[in-house]
């Protein structure tokens, strides 16, 4: 079988626990080849950010361009995306290159508080984004800015995710990090029936990064041609494997362990 490549599209983490890194390397431990389209720089560690610097959005555009024109891809996770102008080019880019396996992780704010993604730019994540997406995988707070509603019981989950479809999306998976329980419940709604994916909580601060290698492990999942429910199990299993085994690294909320899911003999 040849290589499978995945792009992602996203902020660099300067920390290594978040973002573009923790994309590539999610992407590399399940044996897909990695590539970047950086869509600004954070000045990150465990304790926070502590700086924001865009990119142009015509730089976006170009990464995308050079890397799809060249060695094309099998599928593409969005992180990060900043500002509308860098949404509408990096849709723009996709549409254009003709990509299906499309996953975009709505990243808005990150665990201390810091904006990910300016305000107004979440009508064109709506708008441009979604309806060309395969699968949208927002935590429970990103769920509540897409759809106006507070999340606070499974049924409301359940609501959320029919609501997030209408906007164009195939798939809608509702991460559970920020649930009360002593169960972590991540929720896919395909359109037509829900499968839920569940996890024992771990009592740990370091979960920079959780949601972004979730998706990556979904990303790599369906580059290998899983289906999407599949790659959600698949994800699901990297990230419970790399929570528990954390590093302890930082000191603040530290990264999670990418190695842990190969380390564990799954791949
Ligand atoms: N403490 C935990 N124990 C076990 N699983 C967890 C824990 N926290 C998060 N998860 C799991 O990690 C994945 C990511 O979920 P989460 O809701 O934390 O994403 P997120 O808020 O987007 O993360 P981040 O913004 O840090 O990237 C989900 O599968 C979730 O169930
Ligand atoms: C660059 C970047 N992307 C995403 C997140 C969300 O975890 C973060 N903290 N930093």
């Amino acid at each position: 079988m040849s290589v499978r490549r995945a792009l992602t599209i996203a902020g660099s983490d300067s920390g290594g626990g978040a973002g573009i890194q923790a994309d590539l390397k999610t992407f590399q431990e399940l044996g897909v080849f990695g590539m970047s389209a950086v869509t600004a720089v954070t000045a990150q560690n465990t304790l926070g950010v502590h700086g924001v610097y865009p990119m142009t959005a015509k730089a976006v555009e170009q990464q995308i361009d050079v890397v799809l024109s060249d060695i094309g891809v099998d599928a593409v996770k969005t992180g990060m995306l900043f500002s509308a102008d860098i949404i509408e080019a990096a849709a723009r880019k996709l549409k254009e290159h003709q990509c299906e396996n499309v996953i975009v992780d709505p990243v808005m704010i990150a665990k201390g508080g810091a904006s990910l993604l300016q305000e107004e730019a979440t009508e064109a994540l709506k708008q441009v984004l979604l309806p060309i997406a395969l699968v949208v995988t927002p935590n429970i707070p990103e769920a509540e800015v897409l759809t106006g509603m507070s999340i606070q019981s499974e049924a409301d989950k359940k609501e959320a995710a029919i609501a997030i479809a209408s906007l164009g999306v195939k798939n809608v998976l509702i991460k559970g990090g920020h649930d009360k329980g002593a169960k972590t419940v991540d929720l896919l709604y395909d359109g037509s029936a829900f499968h839920t994916f569940t996890g024992t909580r771990i009592d740990t601060k370091d979960t920079h990064g959780t949601g972004c290698t979730f998706s990556a492990a979904m990303t790599a999942a369906i580059a290998k041609g899983a289906s999407v429910r599949t790659a959600a199990e698949t994800a699901k299993q990297f990230i419970q494997a790399a929570i528990e085994d954390g590093l302890h690294i930082g000191q603040g909320h530290g990264p999670t362990n990418h190695w842990a899911y190969r380390q564990r003999g799954g791949c």
